[in-house]
């Protein structure tokens, strides 16, 4: 795994080989309103695994999550400062360019926002706008990505019903299509199921799960037994730093730092 450091001269290193790092970031620092929020973050986010990034409440964790798609620009009165690269490129470089990375990424947000159209539409919305015009290729797009998010079977008699009608957990089910429509290689959640009931929050964990052989995933989580369920690799944030990141057994079962085992036993939330 990756050991963190929050020296500049020490940076995180890769000690399992045999784990490739999809997103790297380094000396990463983050002032919002002029306070120190993140603090001199070193990580490798392996490939093709479900990382969950859990902390107390304020910690930092969902800035942690923007600063991977930048949308933590749009925020007023923010200073960036250290590189984040994804696939060995520095999403902060000057020439780099947002629509461009954005589109590698899917977010999953807190609430499922489907956009005010039809099922159809909310999938196609993204493809169109990347050029896609053909009628057959956009009708194979919304049927596989349906099928892929298990909702195919249910909405495929109605695709053309405004997607608002939809359940709140199949309008997850349907954001999480349409992020995929788009072709991304990263997938980032932020708290994707705390809207959820525990039916289609399972649902979701079991297609993130089931996601992780073909996408990079990133997920915020306050929910110690949802980290348990679905992820590889665990970064523990405490006060804006990174106090740990491992396998999730041995973040979970065998933490390093007494913070850590404090946060896990529930001593602090
Ligand atoms: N837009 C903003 N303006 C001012 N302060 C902000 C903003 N966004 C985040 N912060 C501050 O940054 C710190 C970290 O916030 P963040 O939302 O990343 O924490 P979190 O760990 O995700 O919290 P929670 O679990 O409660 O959602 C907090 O002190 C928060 O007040």
């Amino acid at each position: 795994m990756h050991a963190v450091s929050s020296s500049k001269t020490e940076k995180a290193q890769d000690v399992n080989t045999q784990v490739q790092s999809h997103i790297v970031i380094r000396d990463l620092n983050v002032h919002i309103e002029g306070k120190h929020i993140l603090k001199n973050i070193n990580l490798d986010i392996p490939n093709h695994s479900v990382t969950s990034i859990i902390g107390p409440s304020g910690c930092g964790k969902t800035t942690l999550l923007k600063t991977l798609n930048r949308l933590l620009e749009d925020v007023s009165d923010v200073s960036i400062s250290g590189s984040v690269l994804v696939n060995g490129e520095d999403i902060y470089a000057p020439d780099a360019e947002v629509t461009h990375l954005r589109k590698k990424m899917g977010l999953l947000s807190q609430k499922p926002f489907p956009l005010p159209m039809s099922i159809f539409d909310n999938i196609a919305y993204g493809p169109k706008i990347h050029g896609i015009k053909n009628k057959k290729k956009l009708q194979e797009i919304v049927e596989t990505q349906l099928r892929n998010v298990g909702l195919w079977e249910e909405v495929k008699d109605r695709l053309d019903a405004s997607a608002t009608r939809l359940s709140i957990g199949q309008q997850q089910r349907l954001c999480l299509a349409r992020g995929l429509a788009v072709e991304p290689e990263i997938i980032l959640g932020d708290e994707s199921t705390s809207a959820l009931d525990p039916i289609s929050t399972q649902t979701i964990e079991n297609l993130l799960i089931s996601l992780k052989d073909a996408y990079t995933i990133v997920l915020v989580t306050h929910i110690l037994r949802q980290a348990r369920r679905v992820s590889d690799y665990i970064i523990f944030v405490y006060n804006g730093e990174i106090l740990e990141f491992g396998k999730t057994e041995d973040v979970l079962l065998r933490p390093k730092h007494e913070i850590t085992r404090q946060y896990v036993k529930g001593f602090i939330s």
